[in-house]
């Protein structure tokens, strides 16, 4: 079985660790625990000031003022920013729950956190815009950058995934304080972009999650180790951050059924909110792994949503899951230069394959140790997820959509 990447500084690249402050007193940008707690607890300052306001008025003890909260956490000094926000030791204490490592909050200034890795593009600022709608004018949204090394195998892409904090930070401010009704209605944006060794300050964790069969088929019998990485970022994400809700992109669709399996099996204190596909104009899904196709597999690469589109064309012609499947594969298998991963019909929340196709892995391929072979009924109903996977030269791909069969 392939071997994580190891957690150390040096996955980390240098060019990710310096990024200029936010030009916008309503955006904090924070690396590391410590600075995260001080900005979060700005929201913890405000819900008691809120609450002493309600009980009669009394003085504003961590300033409820917005702009006045902002300036304390930014100043131009992200250091000084944290200081000026109040210690992390006080954080802790703020507002009567454990700070960063304790549990999520009910009540307070309402919080989202949208889970990225950066590069952002369209369909993370889609995310964003979600996050921002559900938390309103004075709530918080944290957007977190963290190419997270524990869920790349050996060999997979970690060190040339694109890192581009200063553009993202950028491209965040520029959401917020666009005019009008593009912009960003919330009340604060805090980025945070921590290092390996503040994610994983003791190296590699020692306490790890179990994914569970759903992570053993489809994009976990070509990678493995995938979600497990995944799940235990993304469970120390939801506690440092303690958000209200926590937005997840339909294209991730695996990922998406694990998150919600593991906030339910674990009762994680979350909601967790699925966004849909952002697709460019000729219909390929947004990546930020596209950045490495080449003009020609650009267009290659179409394939993958021209499958889709088959699939779902069967379906309104009333074949049956493995009629779709078959639509979806005879699509990719003609395309120049994609090499077909898997296409598979399952249902979105268990990942039961319904094609009969020994979940969509090509050629009868072997599952991996440990693989749990999930039956599914003969009659599924509701929506169903077509999913694929494809390389287009030496890129990955993933693309999938929800279809109705009749
Ligand atoms: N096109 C998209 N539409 C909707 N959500 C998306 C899209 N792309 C990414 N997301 C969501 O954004 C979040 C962060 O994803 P990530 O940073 O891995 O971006 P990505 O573009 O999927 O990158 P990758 O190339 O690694 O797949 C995930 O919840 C993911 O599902
Ligand atoms: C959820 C996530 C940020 C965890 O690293 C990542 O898997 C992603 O970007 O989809
Ligand atoms: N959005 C998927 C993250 C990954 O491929 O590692």
């Amino acid at each position: 079985m392939p071997m994580t990447t190891p957690v150390s500084p040096a996955s980390a690249p240098a060019s990710a660790s310096a990024a200029p402050a936010p030009r916008c007193d309503r955006v904090t940008l924070v690396r590391s625990r410590d600075e995260l707690a001080a900005a979060l607890a700005v929201d913890e300052g405000a819900d008691r000031a809120d609450r002493a306001d309600s009980v009669g008025g009394a003085d504003r003890v961590g300033g409820g003022d917005k702009t006045d909260r902002a300036d304390r956490v930014n100043g131009g000094d992200r250091a000084d920013g944290a200081a000026k926000a109040g210690s992390a030791g006080a954080a802790r204490h703020a507002g009567g729950f454990a700070g960063a490592g304790g549990v999520p909050r009910a009540g307070g200034v309402p919080r989202a956190v949208v889970m990225t890795m950066g590069a952002l593009h369209q369909g993370h600022f889609d995310l964003v815009a979600e996050a921002a709608r559900r938390v309103g004018a004075d709530g918080t949204v944290v957007v977190t950058i963290f190419v997270n090394p524990l869920q790349f195998a050996a060999g997979e892409d970690l060190d040339a995934y694109p890192r581009t904090l200063e553009a993202d930070v950028e491209g965040l401010t520029a959401a917020l304080r666009a005019p009008g009704e593009d912009g960003l209605a919330v009340g604060r944006l805090i980025v945070f972009a921590p290092a390996p060794e503040v994610m994983y300050p003791n190296g590699e964790p020692s306490v790890r999650l179990d994914p569970g069969p759903i992570a053993t088929v489809l994009e976990g019998a070509t990678r493995p180790t995938h979600f497990a990485g995944v799940l235990q970022v993304v469970l120390t994400l939801m506690h440092l951050t303690r958000p209200h809700w926590a937005l997840f992109g339909r294209k991730d669709a695996q990922q998406l059924a694990l998150v919600r399996a593991m906030v339910r099996d674990l009762a994680v204190p979350v909601e967790i909110v699925p966004v849909d596909i952002r697709r460019e104009p000729d219909g390929l899904a947004m990546s930020s792994r596209n950045a490495y196709l080449s003009a020609r597999e650009r267009e290659q690469a179409l394939a993958l949503s021209q499958a889709l589109a088959a699939g779902r064309e069967a379906a309104r012609a009333g074949a049956d899951a493995a009629g779709v499947r078959t639509a979806a594969l005879e699509v990719l298998e003609k395309a120049p230069g994609v090499e077909v991963d898997y296409a598979a019909v399952v249902d979105p929340d268990s990942f039961v394959d319904l094609s009969g196709a020994g979940l969509g892995l090509p050629g009868g391929s072997v599952q991996p140790a440990g693989a749990v072979e999930l039956a599914g009924p003969s009659q599924p109903v509701g929506p169903v997820l077509l999913a694929l996977a494809a390389r287009v030269g030496t890129t990955r791909l993933i693309d999938n959509a929800l279809i109705d069969l009749r």
